[in-house]
């Protein structure tokens, strides 16, 4: 039994204008365009592996080790969409094993947890779409592949990419320009850093797809942000990614996250994705903003409560003199800081913070975190040796 197989990571993506909204819900095309960060692939990535043999009998995805369903529409969309691709390239070359006609494997292990605000669809679906066109040997370039990953997750297409990436909405009824496109490389701006505080890792109540759906039919408030506010945000976040203008970068994604959140809440019934948690980080940031005179820190919040808080290298020691004085006691920075630097960030706090400071930090907000994840910009989907599928016998390694 001859087995082919590929494999692929891939990572999440963290929204600084937000996709809310879709004109056209099979092919996932969105109201608005949307611009994302990459983040690097050390604690949030997907690994995929697939493969495809004329033996097999279905197409079959094994999610965390356990058997998942293919059914859903939009992961048979991605599929069609790539054995229509094989398909052509066989079509040319008789000597091509005629893998679209085969069925497939597919094994994909997330190493954060799934379906919890933290991108996982977007990490997975990009992660699916590109090992198989890996498998496939497609020579589509990575915009072409974003559409297909689209059709997965809309935010997926993003995550086709590294660095600084722009979903450009497009207009075509048939989705043909609606695709992910680079801003900037990671390269542009490497000092780009990220903190996750994670402030509820449980299933979120109402899911992206619905919980869009329901805004655009009810919220009158969201007609104005698609039509008057993000096109003109779209083309400034743009600039100020090329400019490495962090000033105006954070005070467009905080005011982006703010606006969608706004809709939501706009929303009837409204829908509540940010808790108090959530709000008192908002007004730490602002608080953190206002006491250095600049803006070092920029918030933005997904559907859900986790806070996403992006700053530059440079302005690490003055961040984390705030953050791990409130979030110490949560998990996550001894992977990522030495001793010697939360030494530093406790003795910028107690010599340089404190001093100075004219409001109280509110010592009770690490109890609605659960743990701090500290990454940063980082590359697109990466080539990788390691495989979780038996070359043998076509299932999971373990
Ligand atoms: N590695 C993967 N391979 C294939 N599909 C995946 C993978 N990881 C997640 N998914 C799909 O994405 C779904 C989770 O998406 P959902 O939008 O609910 O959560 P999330 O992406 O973690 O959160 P959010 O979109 O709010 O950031 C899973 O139920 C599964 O169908
Ligand atoms: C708030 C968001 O994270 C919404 C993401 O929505 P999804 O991409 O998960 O939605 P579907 O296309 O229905 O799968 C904003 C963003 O990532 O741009």
């Amino acid at each position: 039994m001859s087995v082919y197989t590929a494999s692929t990571t891939a990572p999440v993506n963290i929204a600084t204008l937000k996709y809310w909204g879709k004109r056209d819900k099979t092919l996932n095309l969105p109201t608005n365009s949307s611009i994302s960060v990459t983040l690097a692939q050390d604690d949030l990535r997907t690994l995929t592996s697939v493969a495809t043999s004329k033996s097999f009998s279905e197409d079959q995805l094994w999610l965390n080790g356990k058997l998942e369903s293919l059914e859903s529409e939009r992961t048979q969309h991605c599929l069609q969409d790539l054995r229509n691709l094989r398909a052509k390239l066989e079509s040319g070359d008789s000597s091509l094993p005629p893998m679209s006609t085969w069925k497939l494997h597919i094994v994909s292990e997330n190493n954060f947890p799934t379906a919890a605000g933290l991108a996982s669809s977007a990490a997975g679906f990009a992660a699916l779409v590109v090992a198989i066109a890996k498998l496939y040997q497609l020579p589509e370039s990575a915009s072409e592949i974003s559409k297909i990953a689209r059709k997965g997750s809309g935010s997926a297409c993003r995550s086709v990419f590294g660095g600084y990436v722009a979903w450009e909405m497009g207009s075509e009824a048939d989705g043909s320009d609606s695709k992910a496109v680079e801003v900037a490389p990671q390269s542009h701006w490497p000092e780009m850093k990220a903190a996750i505080l994670v402030v509820s890792a449980a299933k979120k109540d109402t899911p992206s797809t619905s919980g869009m759906q329901h805004t655009v039919t009810t919220s009158d408030l969201f007609q104005q942000r698609i039509h008057n506010v993000v096109p003109q945000r779209f083309e400034e976040m743009k600039k100020s990614i090329q400019d490495r203008d962090f000033d105006l970068f954070a005070e467009l994604t905080m005011r982006d996250s703010n606006s969608f959140h706004a809709t939501c809440l706009d929303s009837y019934p409204p829908i509540f994705y940010m808790n108090d948690t959530s709000r008192q980080i908002v007004k730490l940031c602002h608080q953190i903003n206002e006491f250095f005179n600049k803006t070092i820190v920029a918030y933005t919040f997904d559907a859900g409560p986790n806070a996403v808080l992006y700053y530059l290298q440079e302005n690490e020691t003055k961040l984390m003199a705030f953050i791990h004085q409130v979030f110490q006691r949560n998990s996550g920075w001894e992977s990522k800081f030495s001793k010697q630097d939360l030494a530093a960030f406790d003795s910028y706090f107690a010599n340089t913070v404190a001093p100075e400071m004219a409001f109280d930090l509110d010592q009770d907000m690490h109890q609605g975190v659960s743990r701090v994840i500290l990454t940063q910009v980082g590359p697109g989907p990466q080539d990788t040796n390691e495989c979780l599928i038996d070359e043998a016998t076509g299932k999971p390694k373990n």
